[in-house]
């Protein structure tokens, strides 16, 4: 046998060479004795787990939320497989109520009158997207701005979602939508004309729609496909809670990546852009609207400085930006619809398979609009007269709305109520499916019913719309989403007939960064004839 083969350690050793110590030495030797590395960790690992457990009850205060929490993790693995249910009952738990993940204490704010007071709170809440976003999106990106910084830069995007802005987009919009109404048939065809689940079909069209809107003709089909393709890896990174570094291989490693490309990409819109606006091209996107107006600001400050008769001057004078400055800009654009609209899309495309009646109504009203030829192009004026296919729209994005949850972020001690604060960096969470299905407002409001938006006083109950949010933030698409979503549906009334196959978890909900049916829609598509 080994001379040294026992674990005894030295200070053992010390005490066996000392018969005549004193008990205290004893005392103090035994508690040394213990100390070894092993134990040194394990105690300092029940000291974080209790301080853990503190802070998180402290936070908690008076608000619904377990009474502990898993330490460190919290429902970390929940969070991963996000599920409706899940989320709905937290709603339904109380006005206010929290859970804490990592690091990261996360208050829910579910009522109306809650979501509402942190929206319009921009004082003590900014937006914090989800943490991963701010990587994704860049930290120097304009939604993280904040106060007047946000809404300066804000002001000068403005003029993107104007009437008129929004009609010159139009021709790219149908030629998108013709393009892909084909190709729902063909894939129809191909696929034996049996039904497939058309979620990412959808995810695709609106991915495409977003693209021509925002760059037109500046990246070619193959370009269209793959960062729709890809995208899909940015959507899988926005996890409500992510671990809090990217780890190679992983999804936010991917989401990473494939935000780069597009970066990239949209950057190199820009450039192309400023060369086509420079030669007064004409404007075919939110890009050109956005360039155009950068350098008619530019023009008329010129003029102004050598003293010249500058003209009328331009609505909003802004400053030129860089390529990679528009590039961050148009990617929120795409960044913040392509999730929501497709959400919308698959439940809009289900639910009027399953609504014959209504698609009927929808259909004739596009087709009175058009008188009578449904090969007519949709036009802005068409689609601001069709207020059946608005309430169809309207009352899919009430049923089903895309963002359940707009994560914000305390920037200071938030007293939301007289007897709550959430602490200063928490994460504060209003929430959007409540108010929107809220009995008082909107009666039966689990049942699908557009006829609320016309003869009922759905559109009179403005404080429980939250679908766009509200206070400073609020959506600056709302007005094209809406109008795309209506034109869409439109014209698909008048081209296709689609039929919706049922399935036991068709009306169960999937969160995937937004909402979409369980079974992801299957569906088969027919030319109309
Ligand atoms: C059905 C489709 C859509 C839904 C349901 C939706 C919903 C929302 C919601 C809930 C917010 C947060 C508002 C808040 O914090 O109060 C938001 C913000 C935003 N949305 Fe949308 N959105 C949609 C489509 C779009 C589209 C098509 C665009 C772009 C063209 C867009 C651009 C934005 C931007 C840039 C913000 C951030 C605004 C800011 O921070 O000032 N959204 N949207």
């Amino acid at each position: 046998m080994a001379v040294n083969g026992s674990f005894a350690s030295p200070l053992a050793d010390a005490r066996m060479s000392s018969p005549k110590a004193g008990v205290l030495d004893g005392l103090a030797s035994t508690a040394l004795q213990g100390l070894n590395g092993w134990s040194v960790a394990l105690s300092l690992f029940l000291l974080l787990v209790v301080y853990d457990q503190w802070s998180y009850i402290r936070n908690k205060g008076s608000i619904e939320g377990p009474l502990f929490k898993m330490p460190f993790i919290g429902p970390f693995l929940e969070s991963v497989n996000p599920e409706f249910e899940r989320y709905y009952a937290k709603w339904k738990s109380g006005p206010l109520s929290c859970v804490s993940v990592f690091h990261k204490f996360v208050v829910i704010a579910s009522t109306r009158d809650m979501a509402r007071k942190v929206l319009n709170s921009p004082s003590f809440v900014k937006p914090c997207v989800v943490d991963v976003a701010r990587k994704l999106l860049r930290p120097r990106n304009w939604v993280f701005l904040d106060g007047r910084e946000h809404v300066d830069y804000r002001k000068g995007l403005n003029g993107l979602f104007t009437r008129q802005a929004l009609e010159t987009y139009l021709p790219g919009q149908q030629e998108v939508y013709d393009k892909y109404f084909e190709r729902f048939v063909q894939v129809t065809e191909q696929n034996g004309g049996k039904q497939i689940p058309f979620m990412t079909h959808f995810r695709e069209l609106m991915c495409a729609v977003s693209l021509r809107t925002n760059v037109g003709h500046y990246i070619d089909d193959d370009m269209v496909k793959k960062i729709a393709d890809d995208y899909y890896h940015v959507t899988a990174a926005l996890e409500l809670v992510n671990f809090p570094i990217i780890i190679p291989f992983t999804r936010t490693w991917r989401g990473k990546k494939a935000a780069d490309m597009i970066l990239n990409e949209f950057s190199k819109c820009a450039a192309k852009s400023k060369v086509r606006m420079a030669a007064g091209g004409k404007v075919e996107c939110i890009m050109d609207s956005w360039v155009k107006s950068m350098f008619d600001s530019e023009a008329y400050r010129q003029k102004v400085a050598r003293g010249e008769d500058a003209g009328e001057k331009p609505a909003m004078l802004i400053r030129m930006f860089s390529d990679f400055e528009i590039s961050m800009t148009i990617f929120t654009f795409l960044f913040a619809s392509q999730d929501a609209t497709s959400s919308a899309c698959t439940w809009l495309f289900q639910l009027m398979a399953q609504n014959p009646d209504m698609l009927d109504r929808v259909r004739d009203e596009n087709l009175r609009l058009r008188n009578g030829d449904r090969n007519a192009r949709f036009t802005i004026d068409m689609l601001e007269n069709m207020p059946y296919t608005r309430a169809i729209v309207k009352e899919t994005l009430r049923y089903r709305p895309p963002v359940i949850m707009v994560p914000y972020m305390a920037k200071r001690d938030f007293p939301i109520t007289d007897t709550y604060t959430a602490p200063k960096g928490s994460m504060v969470i209003p929430t959007t499916w409540l108010a929107l299905h809220d009995p008082d407002a909107y009666p039966n409001p689990d049942t699908f019913d557009p006829e609320r938006w016309i003869s009922g006083d759905a559109e009179a109950q403005g404080k429980n719309w939250l679908v766009f949010g509200t206070g400073p933030h609020y959506c600056i698409g709302q007005t094209y989403a809406v109008m795309n979503l209506m034109a869409m549906i439109g014209k698909a009334s008048l081209e296709l007939d689609w039929k919706h196959y049922p399935t036991p978890r068709s009306e169960e909900i999937h969160v995937f960064a937004t909402i979409f049916p369980m079974d992801h829609c299957p569906l088969t598509f027919n030319k109309r004839v």
